[in-house]
């Protein structure tokens, strides 16, 4: 068979929202509206609609995935003779910074937990392994926060690969947002669970030549996407948010950005965002989307229109 480029068929399927909303099978919310309300990000409107047509068939389907690989793993300690070890099922959760994949992650880890198996499930965010301001600054780093350069490659390949080394713990940094930087001496202990949702901006980054990828350790991988004019908007509107809440707390490393009127405020964030947060999105995050299991492609109201799930 001969494909021109406009016939070649896509490896993954096209679901509307209201196929994949009847997905959840019989499967009910098992969240309060304040237990919600507690996941929810700065800004993030989600509701129990949006949980239920979206995300309970999302956890249906992850748990799925889960039992499949459980049952895999018994299948090569038979083909071995010996059984296998446990390790984790690791979820990859990838997107623009405020895009939500903070919210994204922290529902599916109650979701995923709340299910009939009740999984143990940990959240590491990969912010964990950003190079401390210090180190940023000395590399001139300062401004590319967030690109794969100013991230410890290696460290985070080394806990990924321990995890899925079936290691029964691992210890990692901390990263606060409120301060903009490592907290020195935190730590977070990660204990061996039965699921490891790894989100950040560039988890879906291919390997470096001669290098593995993180990625390389996932079984499963969503990209939250939305189009580059919301995300700003979504960006630029957090930014007024946290000006008027987290920036007026002295410990805030833009503390002095509470002192200053709108029109500045607005200016900051416009340029944050077109110098930042915008090339990293086009140059080195967007070309990953198509590396994900998983697409969850949200509307500018931020509610999820439609899903690509790639034919395995
Ligand atoms: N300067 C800041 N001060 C306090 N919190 C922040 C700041 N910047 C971002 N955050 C918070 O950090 C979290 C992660 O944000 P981000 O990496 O943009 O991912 P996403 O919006 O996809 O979850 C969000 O909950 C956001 O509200
Ligand atoms: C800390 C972040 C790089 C996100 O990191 P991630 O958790 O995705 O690894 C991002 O939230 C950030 O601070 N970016 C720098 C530019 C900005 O202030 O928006």
């Amino acid at each position: 068979m001969t494909l021109g480029w406009d016939t070649v068929p896509s490896p993954f399927v096209e679901i509307s929202r209201e196929t994949w909303r009847t997905l959840r099978a019989d499967d009910r919310l098992p969240l309060t509206p304040g237990e919600l309300n507690a996941l929810r990000g700065l800004r993030d409107p989600i509701d129990t609609t949006e949980v239920e047509d979206i995300y309970l068939p999302l956890a249906r389907l992850l748990s799925l995935f889960f039992t499949a690989d459980e049952r895999l793993r018994g299948t090569i300690g038979e083909f071995l003779g010996e059984p296998v070890g446990p390790t984790p099922f690791i979820i990859g959760i990838a997107g623009s910074v405020a895009v939500g994949k903070s919210t994204t992650s922290r529902l599916l880890r109650t979701l995923l937990a709340r299910r009939p198996e009740h999984p143990t499930v940990e959240l590491v965010s990969t912010d964990s392994f950003l190079y401390p301001n210090a180190v940023l600054a000395d590399r001139g780093l300062l401004d590319r926060k967030g690109f794969p350069e100013s991230y410890d490659r290696k460290a985070l390949l080394r806990f990924v690969s321990a995890m899925k080394s079936g290691a029964e713990e691992v210890t990692i940094p901390v990263y606060s947002h409120l301060e903009y930087d490592i907290v020195p001496g935190a730590e977070q202990t990660v204990r061996r669970p039965d699921i490891l949702i790894v989100e950040g901006l560039n988890v879906l980054q291919p390997p470096a030549p001669g290098s593995q990828a993180i990625s390389d350790f996932f079984d499963f991988s969503i990209y939250v996407d939305a189009r580059i004019e919301h995300i700003r908007q979504w960006f630029i509107e957090r930014l007024f948010a946290l000006y008027r809440t987290a920036f007026v707390n002295p410990r805030s490393y833009f503390h002095r950005y509470s002192q200053v009127d709108q029109d500045e405020i607005a200016a900051f964030a416009h340029r944050v965002w077109r110098e930042v947060n915008e090339v990293n999105l086009v140059s080195n995050i967007l070309p990953t989307r198509e590396r994900a299991t998983l697409v969850l492609r949200k509307d500018a109201d931020h509610s999820v229109r439609g899903i690509r799930l790639r034919r395995i």
